[in-house]
């Protein structure tokens, strides 16, 4: 039996080969109007929320650019918004999340400019808000993201790393672009060994998923949308620095912890975790940036998710669940 999702991970290189093409130069004019702003507001539900959070957490290891990130819903009883010259870019592959459009409309009552990222050209966001990019990865069905959710990345990093025009961020988006190829051959290359993985823990009820800058995002996804909506199973994200401020409590043998590492700044405390649950011997699952790329570190979620959508592809399989259905709620909610 084959599900969406498997498709749906190998449409993901041309995809990306399509969105830089089709939006490369309107991310450089939306890149050159965010410096007239003091604050950008990164607003997104599930997977697309966690796009915003790896790519703060991913820019403000270097620059000082001042985001403020909400789920829609949140967003919503955020006092202070209209106090600033603030900016809203609004992330949902659908363009119809309930939460997200409200935020969009509270955006707009306030006369707040907004761009909506979405793979939808027809949906209600792309409507209403000022500005679109679009994402452009023809129809996605899995509930999980996957070619929406690695699209979706691509243009906040650009568009974000755009605003910077020194070297460090023109090689950052020199990498962006070389994105397609590096991701047609991890597609390739890392089914095979996420299915042994996969078959390892089928069994397994709960993951701990930790990161640190960047990645912590992506651990928010694939506990949130990866396995809990995917493969359903129980799972929590966490920073690797919060891993002594709770979970170490809680960790025994037999524990698995997915580990998301890139050598960045904050994965000291990513793996002094690893080697404490060595000790202990908890399932440690360790996924380093350097065993499959040598793009800038700060472009590992890009680059782990493809292994990590394999995983959770297969885990779910060999559960004989659809890691794109859903139980409760269709793509478009409420
Ligand atoms: O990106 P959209 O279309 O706003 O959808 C958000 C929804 O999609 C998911 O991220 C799953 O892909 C859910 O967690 C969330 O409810």
């Amino acid at each position: 039996m084959k599900y969406d999702m498997y498709d749906e991970i190998l449409q993901q290189p041309r995809s990306l080969m399509e969105t830089l093409k089709k939006e490369k130069s309107h991310m450089d004019e939306i890149s050159n109007e965010l410096c007239e702003y003091d604050k950008i507001y990164l607003i997104g539900c599930g997977s697309s929320l966690s796009t915003c959070y790896s790519v703060r957490d991913a820019i403000n290891i270097c620059y000082d650019m001042d985001i403020g990130i909400f789920t829609g819903y949140e967003f919503l009883y955020h006092k202070k918004i209209q106090d600033k010259n603030s900016i809203i870019i609004l992330t949902s592959q659908s363009g119809e999340t309930a939460d997200t459009l409200a935020a969009l409309r509270k955006a707009k009552k306030y006369n707040l400019k907004t761009i909506t990222i979405t793979n939808e050209a027809a949906s209600t966001m792309a409507r209403e808000s000022d500005d679109v990019i679009l994402t452009h990865c023809q129809r996605e069905n899995a509930i999980v993201a996957t070619k929406t959710y690695i699209n979706q990345l691509l243009c906040l990093y650009y568009t974000l790393f755009g605003v910077y025009d020194d070297e460090f961020s023109k090689n950052i988006l020199k990498d962006l672009e070389k994105l397609p190829k590096v991701t047609d051959e991890l597609v390739n290359e890392t089914e095979e060994e996420s299915k042994l993985l996969a078959f390892e823990f089928k069994d397994d009820d709960m993951f701990y998923c930790m990161g640190s800058g960047p990645n912590y995002g992506l651990a928010y996804k694939l506990a949130m949308t990866m396995f809990m909506e995917g493969a359903l199973k129980h799972a929590c994200p966490l920073y690797s620095g919060e891993f002594r401020h709770g979970l170490i409590e809680k960790v025994e043998e037999g524990v698995p912890i997915v580990f998301l590492e890139a050598d960045l700044p904050g994965d000291v405390l990513t793996r002094k975790s690893i080697e404490f649950c060595e000790k202990i011997n908890a399932k440690s699952i360790i996924f380093s940036m350097k065993d499959y790329s040598n793009l800038n570190r700060l472009l590992s979620p890009f680059i782990l998710v493809i292994p990590l959508e394999w995983f959770i592809y297969y885990l779910a399989s060999y559960n004989n669940k659809d890691p794109g259905s859903t139980r409760h709620i269709g793509k478009v909610r409420y």
